[in-house]
């Protein structure tokens, strides 16, 4: 695959290269990124614009685009996919709900996978999730969720959280409540709010735990990323995947067949 990769000069970006980097099939054929830099072996950008200049002077084979970038590019990320016709694995978190809207009215030109995360682990975590809701919710199990991220993160709750948390409402039949932590003093917490608790810290990679806990007992599940090659790995099975499929919005259980 010849991949256009955006935010490349970041944690993520850096993560694919180095795992393209191994691969015989796949290569980073284009860049954009905010760090001025030059390689000879790839044309990296600072900006759409020229980017757009270029694509569409040398018209270079693409076959997809990975963004893990900045919620502030989505948009040009989408509309730029969207006039060449290629296919988006579109990771980075964070969107306004206008973005949201836009990627659900191009996906009907082109292929996406909008997702916040991109490991097996979260994507099967998600099963379980709704599993435990449908036993535990209706029998009066507080909901609680935790996620843990490096110093870095400029976007809270993440977007695990935000997928983690549908995943729960997907299973409730009543409009369930996201409390973004709590301070001072309160009632006793109604049944349907969901606890939402963004923790800051060092080098954390990332972490989501939920809790289910009543006054008898106390169900904890927690993924834990260890590094970032794992997102890395997801996102190049979701290009794959693109590459083949019709326009559309798909998600990774597409890709991991769940
Ligand atoms: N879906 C998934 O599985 C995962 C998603 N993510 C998401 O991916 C995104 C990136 O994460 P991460 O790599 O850790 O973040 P980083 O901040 O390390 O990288 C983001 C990169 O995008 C660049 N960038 C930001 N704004 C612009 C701009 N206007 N023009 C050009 N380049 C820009 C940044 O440059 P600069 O630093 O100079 O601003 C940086 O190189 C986040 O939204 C994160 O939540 C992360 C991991 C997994
Ligand atoms: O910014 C990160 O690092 C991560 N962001 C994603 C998110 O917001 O959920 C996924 C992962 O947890 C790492």
């Amino acid at each position: 695959m010849n991949i256009l990769l955006i935010g490349s000069n970041g944690a993520m970006g850096q993560a694919v290269l180095q795992l393209v980097n191994r691969s015989k099939t796949d290569q980073v054929v284009l860049a954009l990124q905010s760090e001025e830099e030059t390689n000879p072996n790839l044309p990296i950008f600072n900006d759409f614009e020229a980017l757009d200049a270029y694509v569409s002077k040398e018209h270079p084979v693409i076959d997809v685009v990975i963004d893990f970038s900045s919620a502030t590019l989505s948009e040009s990320v989408v509309n730029f996919s969207n006039k060449y016709h290629l296919p988006l694995v579109l990771a980075t978190t964070g969107q306004s709900a206008d973005v949201e809207q836009l990627i659900f009215d191009t996906a009907k030109t082109i292929p996406i996978i909008n997702t916040h995360n991109t490991s097996i682990g979260v994507n099967v975590m998600q099963k379980a999730l709704q599993l435990l809701t449908e036993y535990l919710y209706p029998l009066d199990y507080d909901i609680e969720i935790i996620e843990k991220h490096h110093r870095f993160k400029k976007d809270a709750p993440s977007g695990t959280a935000k997928m983690l948390f549908d995943s729960i409402q997907s299973q409730v039949n009543e409009p369930l409540h996201i409390q973004a932590g709590r301070e001072g003093f309160y009632a006793a917490r109604p049944h349907n709010e969901v606890g939402m608790h963004a923790i800051r810290s060092g080098n954390i990679v990332g972490e989501h735990t939920v809790i289910f806990a009543n006054n008898n007992e106390e169900i904890e599940i927690t993924h834990r990323a260890n590094n970032r090659s794992l997102f890395a790995q997801g996102a190049l099975k979701a290009a794959a995947y693109l590459t083949q499929a019709e326009p559309g919005l798909y998600d990774m259980s597409d890709v991991l067949d769940l």
